[in-house]
């Protein structure tokens, strides 16, 4: 399952961190932070992680994204394994892969992208996700974030022209089934509707869906 959240990043805050990217000459190739059979076909710019302005800048997505209650519900973070500042200028792209399935001793479940850069700034670099049901092109506004299992193969077409600036991340959850994460948010966001608006249909189609699901899993 993919999850798209808009505005995670209000616009002060996304204001902020572009401008100190952008005065920042801490990037180097992305191959160094890749393992086997991706690094070979990733071809990005990387925030050098030991650099000041890099560093304060993944800790404050950080606690964005840990603020967010969408965000929260759609991973269940128990722990970030790494966060990445990437650029892909024209020409760069990173081929289908998988994520490596731990980093740094941290099991990956959830990956993600918080975008960067509006979409009008840069032809191409869509973020390409192959779900059980095919792929899906993702290229989202400045400041929304996409997240997928981890298990997912994935690839960012070529930058044609500008500049794609995304931080990419990934996390380990506590609830290790992306399966049994789906309906717990499923879960949450009826219970949401419901206390908002009570009988909403949609959020009664949710939870009968959510029984459905759950009711195929036990049965034999
Ligand atoms: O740039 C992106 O949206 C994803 C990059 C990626 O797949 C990775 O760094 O492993
Ligand atoms: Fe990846």
């Amino acid at each position: 399952m993919l999850t798209c959240i808009e505005g995670l990043l209000d616009a002060p805050t996304l204001d902020a961190v572009r401008e100190q990217l952008a005065t920042s000459d801490s990037f180097a190739p992305g191959e160094a932070t890749a393992a086997g059979r991706a690094r070979a076909v990733k071809h990005n710019l990387q925030g050098i992680g030991a650099d000041a302005t890099i560093r304060g800048v993944t800790r404050l997505l950080e606690k964005q994204l840990l603020a967010h209650p969408v965000f929260r519900a759609a991973t269940r973070p128990r722990q970030f394994a790494r966060l990445l500042i990437s650029r892909y200028d024209r020409g760069m792209g990173y081929g289908t892969h998988i994520d490596a399935p731990a980093i740094d001793g941290v099991r990956t479940d959830v990956s993600f992208t918080l975008f960067l850069s509006e979409p009008g700034e840069y032809e191409g670099g869509e973020l390409v996700i192959e779900s059980g049901a095919g792929e899906d092109a993702v290229k989202l506004p400045a400041g929304a974030v996409v997240c997928y299992p981890s298990s997912y193969l994935h690839r960012v077409e070529a930058v044609r022209s500008g500049s794609r600036l995304v931080a990419v991340g990934w996390l380990q959850s506590e609830v290790r089934s992306s399966e049994q994460r789906k309906l717990l948010f499923a879960l949450d966001s009826a219970l949401a509707r419901l206390q908002e608006h009570p009988g909403d249909p949609g959020a009664l189609d949710e939870l009968a869906n959510v029984r459905a699901n759950l009711q195929r899993m036990w049965m034999d």
